[in-house]
């Protein structure tokens, strides 16, 4: 593997899942693989698992972590062509990803959208201004469009639980006080159109997400009736994408309680995390045994460990 920006990245996804799964028995089996190599994780965006699991995987495989936090204590960063720096910004993309190839043999980004200007997130310009500027391989952890990492990780996670050839996985949008990226909501829907499972996304009407990722996955807007016979609700709130970053529904009836669970096949409760509790799932939904959050959150270590393993044997 080159890189890992998208799904796309990855070309058999079965023997990824099952590798990550091996991965998951014998964590120290390839330390040697990153011995005297450094990964730079960049964050622009607040992060906890991403941030943890992704340096503990790189640890397992044997590579030294270096880690800063573009919000808080770094220069701020310019991206424009052109520009007279004479404002905010001190430190242009140019230099910034130049200087930190030098020092990395990988990079990875956590860039979340604008949420106001769609045309600048859907080009995903911090992300392909590392890809352009630097000179090493750059892993996606989440993007303004997309969380590869956290769908690989929900692909294993199913992969271990189903119970039958073909389960049934449903994503919900749940309500949510603040404007939320996409992102996860893009990555869950591609990865469960590459897996062989009967995918359905439910949402109030008007909160479709992008058309070219959704393409022909059904969509159905009576949450109960998508909910029938379910045996993955995959839950997560996204902000409006055609009135783009807006949140205009906030309506309760969507928080994932009993009530909605009932009608499944006694179906595994997923979230990414965080997650506001009593707002996108009611307590007594997420603290009982249905509820698989905390194993979905320990996948996103081999689900990093995976693809920086990949990454690292096209390196050699
Ligand atoms: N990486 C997992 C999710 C990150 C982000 N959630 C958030 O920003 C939650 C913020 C809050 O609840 O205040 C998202 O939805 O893409
Ligand atoms: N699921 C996830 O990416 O969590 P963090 O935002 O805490 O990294």
């Amino acid at each position: 593997m080159k890189e890992y920006l998208d799904i796309s990245d990855i070309n058999n996804l079965h023997e990824i899942i099952d590798e990550a799964i091996s991965l998951k028995k014998a964590p120290y089996s390839f330390e040697e693989l990153g011995k005297h190599k450094t990964i730079g994780l960049l964050f622009f965006n607040s992060s906890l698992r991403t941030r943890l699991s992704t340096q503990k995987a790189a640890q397992q495989l044997g590579m030294h972590c270096i880690v800063i936090n573009f919000g808080a204590d770094a220069w701020g960063l310019e991206f424009e062509d052109g520009t007279v720096m004479n404002g905010s910004t001190t430190e242009h993309i140019k230099e910034a990803a130049a200087v930190i190839s030098q020092y990395c043999d990988i990079i990875a980004i956590r860039a979340f959208p604008t949420l106001t200007d769609k045309e600048k997130d859907l080009s995903e310009h911090v992300l392909n201004n590392f890809k352009k500027y630097g000179s090493v391989p750059i892993v996606n952890m989440e993007s303004a469009t997309a969380h590869p990492l956290q769908a690989l990780a929900d692909a294993i996670t199913i992969t271990e639980l189903k119970k039958t050839a073909k389960p049934k996985v449903v994503l919900s949008w749940a309500p949510h006080p603040k404007a939320l990226p996409h992102a996860v909501a893009n990555s869950f829907t591609k990865m469960m159109q590459r897996m062989d499972v009967d995918f359905v996304i439910t949402h109030p009407e008007g909160y479709e997400l992008n058309p070219e990722v959704t393409k022909d996955t059904p969509i159905v807007y009576d949450q109960e009736e998508a909910f029938k016979d379910a045996d993955f609700i995959y839950v997560k709130n996204w902000s409006n994408y055609k009135e783009y970053g807006k949140v205009v529904n906030n309506d309760p009836s969507w928080t994932i309680s009993n009530k909605q669970m009932a009608v499944t096949n006694n179906a595994k409760f997923m979230h990414c995390l965080p997650v506001r509790r009593n707002v996108i799932v009611a307590d007594e939904v997420i603290d009982s045994d249905a509820s698989v959050v905390i194993e979905q959150a320990n996948n996103r270590t081999y689900s990093a460990q995976v693809v920086l393993k990949r990454i690292l044997e096209h390196l050699k």
